[in-house]
């Protein structure tokens, strides 16, 4: 357990999380700023901590949590130093308890005992009623990031969600079992907690000797204002430190806090002549410098929160998540998971209230990614974070859903669980490599409700429609999981927040005319996203709602995260806004990441149908964040090998008998044209006959537009395309195949 244990996920003290600048951190900081220095742009530094929460075990467990009582932004405030210990004491030995919005600073009181107890509760549709709030966040998916913009959202994709409604990840008898699970508990915990109060007093210990230093190097703070603006030029050391190659960042970080405390106290701290602007320009260029950022994402970020915030902000990004793996409750249930886990050396806990399949993991002496039960498909490595958007959707047994960018299948695992392998998912994603490990998942972890598909999402609802429920969980920037990829710190630039939020925008639209209003049961979408820009996020979803008035906002159910933005620096959203919601890293220890839920009370206007083919290539060529193969031609890009049926031949052979099987069920020969035939399954697929007829204009015109384009092309035609539909406009009903 160790440091990472007192960052048990969840809700900091709100008031703390608004002044960082905690003694304990403060100290961590120092330590850091001495020789072997960690932090800023070293990205190798960075790049450490996060690669031990990908699967292999060992050395994931230990610092997956961001525990790390790291993180600490150390502000000269003198009062946080001492209300700071006492509090990271009680934090670290009890689960930050998640709660309503209110209760969101709030401490846990719950115990662990009752976490296991809670894993029963059931989330209603459309309500959660966990309150609990604690992220994750890594995920399995190590392979997730890997990808260029979108991958950083893929690999929240790879943290799954998880949240087991219908069925309780701890069986009845579990549940009842209290005593089995006192037992569980307290064996797991125990020696947790000694470990822990040990850390801890020495923590606060260290805490007030720093308390007292600071004290000392700090008499007369309140009266002295900081001189930041033109300190470095008044010591030519520091000048010289500050803006040489290598910045002295005990210098840089010194100046980060007393410009801090400026801007919190303005009117009594500026010095004469300076303007507010003169103070965040000169925050912004050092935050930049110290953490590694570029000046452009630097100044974004920054800008989404107070200044002592985002300090806390960018230092929560410093370290790694805790650990989280959701259990599987399609093969198993919480409590045997857990017990079977710790047999092996692995030292855990439930990840909260709020959810009753995850377990935070502390420490292991075995590999995640490895154990049995890994392989059996108990469990999935899944951050907490993306828990939410599926908790939020709330797939319904025997609905019919689709994940529109769905690999590698976090969320998709979790959809067939909460609708106990009923019904069906069409698992969707436009790249064919990741579409492989979305395959291997659904396989691994026992979906049979599945039907996998690769197409760019904004074809449908072309491709067919009627959906009960969607979730758009898009590929995104990932500001909210610069933790797990640092690279996200320098690669993003100004292009990169154009072009997303453009493709997000045309994805939501599919998504939204891909749902059927008159769904008895549902009749959703949830956007989601590891980004906390407010141009992927509020900006996208105000969006939607202009362009398409035929759906409204709804409450996500979650019962915690922070209320998403009516305002935003001088622009105004819809009030609803509200209920949507935000998750960063320094407030609930989880990845960053937004949740927004739609409910769709009439038909798209007409002939309002996905982007046209052309726009799709377009933003594809441009982006650069995803391969996206619209035509079988896919552009290979780091990672391997397109995802081509032909290379498999045991996939070829059982697709195309899939085909002939489903071609006699609807008294098609199976002989025949498959290109004929495709057209005619897709017209019995199809949801609505009046949105089919609606999306015909659009789809006309995208037909011609994409043979003009194809015609530029020699070696593919779109006939030769037409001839191979299972291998770029197919499905592929995965669930069957084993
Ligand atoms: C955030 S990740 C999805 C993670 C996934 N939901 C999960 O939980 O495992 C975003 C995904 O969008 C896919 N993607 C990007 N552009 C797309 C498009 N136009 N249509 C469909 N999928 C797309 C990427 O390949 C990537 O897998």
């Amino acid at each position: 357990m160790g440091k990472g244990r007192s960052k048990h996920q969840g809700l900091p003290d709100p008031i703390e999380m608004y002044h960082p600048h905690l003694a304990k951190k403060r100290k961590v900081d120092d330590e850091d700023e001495k020789p072997s220095k960690r932090k800023r742009g070293d990205k190798k530094s960075k790049a450490a901590p996060a690669a031990p929460e990908k699967k292999n075990g060992k050395t994931a467990v230990k610092q997956v949590n961001g525990a790390k009582s790291k993180s600490a932004a150390a502000l000269p405030a003198k009062k946080g130093a001492k209300e700071y210990a006492p509090k990271s004491k009680t934090n670290s030995k009890k689960a930050p308890p998640p709660a309503s919005e209110s209760d969101e600073g709030s401490d846990d009181d719950g115990n662990d005992d009752m976490e296991w107890e809670d894993e029963d509760d059931e989330v209603p549709e459309g309500k959660l009623s966990a309150v609990d709030f604690m992220g994750s966040s890594d995920e399995e998916d190590l392979d997730s990031n890997d990808e260029p913009n979108l991958d950083s959202d893929s690999e929240d994709s790879v943290y799954d969600s998880g949240d087991d409604e219908a069925r309780p990840i701890f069986s009845d008898d579990d549940l009842s079992g209290s005593d089995a699970e006192e037992q569980l508990t307290a064996a797991n915990i125990a020696g947790l907690t000694r470990k822990l109060d040990l850390q801890m007093a020495q923590e606060a210990e260290e805490a007030e000797a720093e308390f007292q230093e600071q004290i000392a190097t700090n008499i007369g703070t309140d009266e002295v204002k900081p001189f930041v603006i033109g300190a470095a030029t008044t010591d030519e050391d520091a000048t010289k430190s500050l803006t040489s190659l290598t910045p002295d960042l005990a210098l840089l970080r010194t100046r980060i806090n007393d410009v801090v405390r400026v801007l919190e106290d303005f009117s009594n701290l500026c010095e004469a002549g300076r303007s507010r602007t003169d103070y965040t320009d000169q925050i912004i260029a050092d935050v930049s410098a110290y953490y590694g950022y570029s000046p452009y994402l630097a100044e974004k970020l920054f800008h989404l929160f107070s200044p002592s915030e985002a300090l806390s902000f960018f230092e929560a990004n410093e370290t790694p998540r805790p650990l989280v793996i959701r259990t599987n409750t399609l093969k198993t249930h919480r409590r045997d998971l857990a017990q079977v886990l710790i047999n092996r050396g692995v030292t855990l806990e439930p990840i909260g209230k709020w959810s009753k399949v995850g377990l935070q993991v502390f420490e292991s002496q075995v590999p995640l990614g490895a154990t049995p039960e890994y392989l059996a498909g108990h469990y999935i490595l899944q951050a907490a974070s993306s828990f939410l958007p599926v908790m939020a959707l709330a797939p319904q047994e025997n609905e019919r859903c689709l994940d529109m960018a769905a690999a590698p299948g976090g969320k998709t695992t979790y959809m067939a669980a909460l609708m106990k392998n009923t019904g069906c998912i069409f698992a969707n994603d436009a790249n064919k490599n990741r579409a492989k490990g979305l395959i291997g998942n659904i396989h691994r972890l026992g979906v049979k409700n599945t039907i996998v598909c690769n197409y760019d999402a904004r074809e449908f609802p072309k491709v067919i429609g009627g959906f009960d429920r969607v979730l758009l969980d898009a590929p995104c920037s990932g500001t909210g999981v610069i933790a797990k990829d640092a690279s996200v710190k320098t690669n993003k630039t100004e292009k990169d927040f154009l072009k997303l939020p453009h493709l997000q925008k045309q994805l939501l639209l599919a998504a939204i005319d891909s749902v059927d209003h008159n769904s008895k049961t549902g009749g959703y979408i949830v956007y989601s996203t590891c980004s906390v820009t407010v141009e992927e996020n509020e900006g996208v979803v105000e969006y939607a709602l202009k362009k398409r008035p035929n759906v409204k906002l709804v409450d996500t159910g979650l019962t915690f995260g922070v209320e998403g933005f009516v305002s935003f620096r001088g622009k105004t959203f819809n009030e609803k806004m509200k209920m949507t919601r935000r998750y960063y890293p320094h407030k609930y220890n989880v990845d960053g990441f937004y949740v927004a839920k739609f409910r769709k009370v009439g038909p798209s206007p007409v002939g309002t149908t996905s982007a046209a083919p052309e726009d799709i290539e377009e933003a594809e060529e441009e982006s650069g964040a995803m391969e996206i193969d619209e035509e079988g031609n896919e552009k290979q890009k780091e990672g391997g090998g397109a995802f081509d049926w032909s290379e498999d031949e045991e996939d070829k052979e059982m697709i195309e008998k899939s085909l002939k099987r489903y071609k006699r069920r609807k008294g098609i020969d199976p002989r025949s044209d498959p290109s004929k035939a495709g057209t005619k399954s897709k017209k019995e697929e199809a949801p609505k006959e009046d949105k089919l007829e609606k999306s015909e204009p659009a789809k006309v015109n995208s037909e011609e537009k994409k043979e003009k384009k194809e015609k530029e092309k020699p070696a593919k035609t779109k006939s030769d395309k037409k001839e191979k539909p299972a291998k770029t406009k197919g499905f592929v009903r995965v669930s069957k195949k084993a």
